[in-house]
């Protein structure tokens, strides 16, 4: 049995759409399906959770699944992804089609591969978790007025650059202890960090490019001790990964990972905001089966 779990809100009304090409591809197939629509933020948690036997698809975006995987882990029923969101980040790390017939191929193929994901208390998350001027980032962007027309030209990037800019004349870098695998640094002036379990967020910028999801590791970028020119500078090169070599940011990798800072920080997880600094992060190995 295929479980479609359908956010009509993802990419401004794209599952909507994507849903009903896929019903009839479904239908014409004869394939046992049952659908759910979300209602309301974190209801797909509890839908997932009341699943037994079958497979999971999430007709939608990064939000989405993060909040599936959440109900899943634990259970045995493998996740499977059709994108329609406007981000994609976790689609995009594991490859998965853009196009829904083929998205939906794979899925019916049915191979399904183990990836590992990031726990901060009992919250999951499965792409990248950001702390310092990056929750602050998602914390804009989760309630941007301009989020829904620049969704409809599939600007995502452009939402979050103009986001980055209105958080960028405010923010102040804080001193932060950092600790990877029991090994703590206090660090100064720092920017933010982002902890990737994969290599990609906010659309399909490269943070961690050496993040594998499925290695058992963290891997963590830190940058720190920037001016606000020298931070404006170096950020286009994170499209490309690029910004790793700069003397300010340090890259490091884990498996168990804590952060503090003065004052707390918002923190993101997969671009919902999860809470605050302190927070422990920890890798769960090979915990979720993606078809
Ligand atoms: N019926 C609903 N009404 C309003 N919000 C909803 C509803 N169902 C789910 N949501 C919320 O919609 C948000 C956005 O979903 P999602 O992340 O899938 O789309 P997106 O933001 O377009 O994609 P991406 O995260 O890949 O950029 C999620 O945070 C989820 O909590």
């Amino acid at each position: 049995m295929y479980y479609f779990i359908v956010n009509k809100v993802s990419g401004n009304g794209k599952a909507c759409a994507i849903w009903s090409e896929v019903r009839k591809v479904l239908e014409t197939r004869e394939i046992d399906y049952e659908v759910f629509f979300t209602a309301q933020p974190k209801h797909a948690t509890a839908i997932v959770k009341n699943l037994k036997k079958g497979a999971v698809i999430v007709i939608g975006g990064d939000g989405t699944v993060h909040e599936v995987i959440n109900g899943l882990v634990g259970f045995d029923i493998p996740l499977g992804i059709i994108p329609a969101g406007s981000g994609n980040d976790f689609a995009r790390a594991l490859k998965i089609p853009k196009d829904y017939r083929e998205a939906l191929d794979r899925i019916l193929r049915g191979k399904s591969k183990a990836v590992d994901i990031g726990r901060i208390g009992g919250e999951y998350c499965v792409t990248v978790i950001g702390v310092g001027f990056d929750g602050q980032v998602a914390q804009i962007v989760n309630d941007s007025k301009h989020k829904k027309w620049l969704n409809v030209f599939r600007l995502r990037k452009l939402q979050y650059i103009i986001s980055v800019f209105k958080v960028l004349f405010g923010f102040k870098p804080v001193d932060m202890t950092i600790s990877v695998d029991h090994q703590e640094i206090v660090m100064k002036n720092v920017w933010l960090i982002a902890v990737a379990n994969f290599p990609y967020y906010a659309g399909g910028m490269v943070i961690c490019p050496n993040a594998k999801g499925s290695d058992g590791l963290l891997e963590l970028c830190i940058v720190h001790g920037m001016s606000k020119l020298q931070f404006v500078r170096v950020f286009p090169s994170v499209f490309k990964g690029n910004h790793i070599s700069h003397p300010s940011i340090k890259m490091l990798s884990g498996k168990q990972i804590e952060i503090d800072s003065t004052p707390a920080m918002v923190v993101h997880g997969d671009g919902e905001i999860i809470g605050q600094t302190p927070i422990k992060i920890n890798i769960e190995e090979n915990a979720l089966h993606v078809v």
